[in-house]
């Protein structure tokens, strides 16, 4: 069901205000490119500081867009579970391909509340559920042994976005069976070799084709020829993390000259050092 490159697509802002006209060009242009699919409205797209109706007319409208030509995975994850169901539900109804279930944050529930609040989900809805795994954001780690357990009672688990740089614990994820997307751009090669399917991306939203030829290049087997786009890479994915994630991002689509626009506070402008160092990488691969 998964397999390839995610970009995790950034949700542009024009006066303050969701730029649908904005949005529908980065999505063509990443559909242009040869990506999987999206994931729309995921930690990239802002998914804090859109409103309800906001969240639920991005998903809508990515789908439109998309028209089967791509698969959509809508952000539907919530630290509330009964938010996460009706978010859910309504990514289903609407034509999501599938859904990115964010495990709880700020409020920390053990493994048997994560179990039993993905189980919530997983029963209201049929479409594939991708578990978001992110203990840099949510200050907890969803266990192998838990996931095993979900993807053996409900056939709609079966797959990891991952971003717990532990490989021993990706190697258990598909060792028990379960498809593991990288969460983390840079982690995306090692944990291709270990049989990971491919990434839900941010570097992906700047140079979708290259990373693209990297993630299939690893999926052939052709390790030296995805090496070489790695390390090619390697900057710029870092610089995706030299501020709060989608700070870099923004900023680099808006140097290049595509739609990104603003972003919504509380992550604010760039430091003008941190935009020198981004415009020299972009520079330094013949972007800007
Ligand atoms: O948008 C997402 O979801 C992503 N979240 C991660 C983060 O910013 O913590 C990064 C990931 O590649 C995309």
């Amino acid at each position: 069901m998964f397999k390839g490159v995610y970009p995790a697509i950034i949700t542009p802002f024009k006066n303050g205000e969701v730029d649908f006209e904005g949005l529908e060009d980065h999505l063509n242009f990443l559909i242009e490119n040869g990506v999987s699919g999206v994931v729309a409205v995921g930690t990239t797209g802002e998914s804090p500081t859109l409103s309800h109706e906001e969240h639920k007319k991005v998903i809508e409208k990515v789908v439109d867009i998309a028209n089967g030509k791509i698969q959509v995975i809508a952000g539907a994850g919530s630290n509330c579970t009964r938010e996460a169901v009706e978010l859910s539900i309504f990514a289903e109804d609407v034509g999501a391909d599938a859904i990115l279930s964010i495990t709880p944050y700020y409020n920390k529930p053990t493994q048997e509340g994560l179990k039993k609040h993905f189980e919530k989900i997983a029963q209201s809805v049929n479409i594939p559920i991708v578990l978001y795994n992110v203990p840099s954001r949510t200050a907890l780690n969803l266990e192998p042994k838990t996931v095993k357990v979900l993807s053996e009672e409900y056939s709609n688990i079966s797959a990891v976005k991952e971003a717990n740089p532990n490989l021993s614990q990706v190697s258990e994820l598909i060792q028990n069976g379960i498809t593991v997307l990288s969460g983390n751009d840079e982690l995306t090669l090692p944990i291709m070799s270990l049989g990971g399917k491919g990434v839900v991306s941010v570097v992906a939203n700047i140079v979708p084709r290259e990373f693209v030829e990297m993630v299939d290049s690893a999926l052939k087997g052709d390790f030296e020829k995805a090496r070489e786009i790695h390390y090619k890479l390697f900057p710029l994915m870092k610089a995706m993390f030299i501020e709060t994630n989608p700070i870099p991002v923004k900023t680099a689509l808006n140097m290049m000259g595509r739609p990104a626009g603003e972003l919504r506070l509380p992550l604010c402008e760039m430091s003008s050092e941190h935009k020198q160092v981004l415009e020299k990488i972009l520079k330094d691969l013949g972007l800007i």
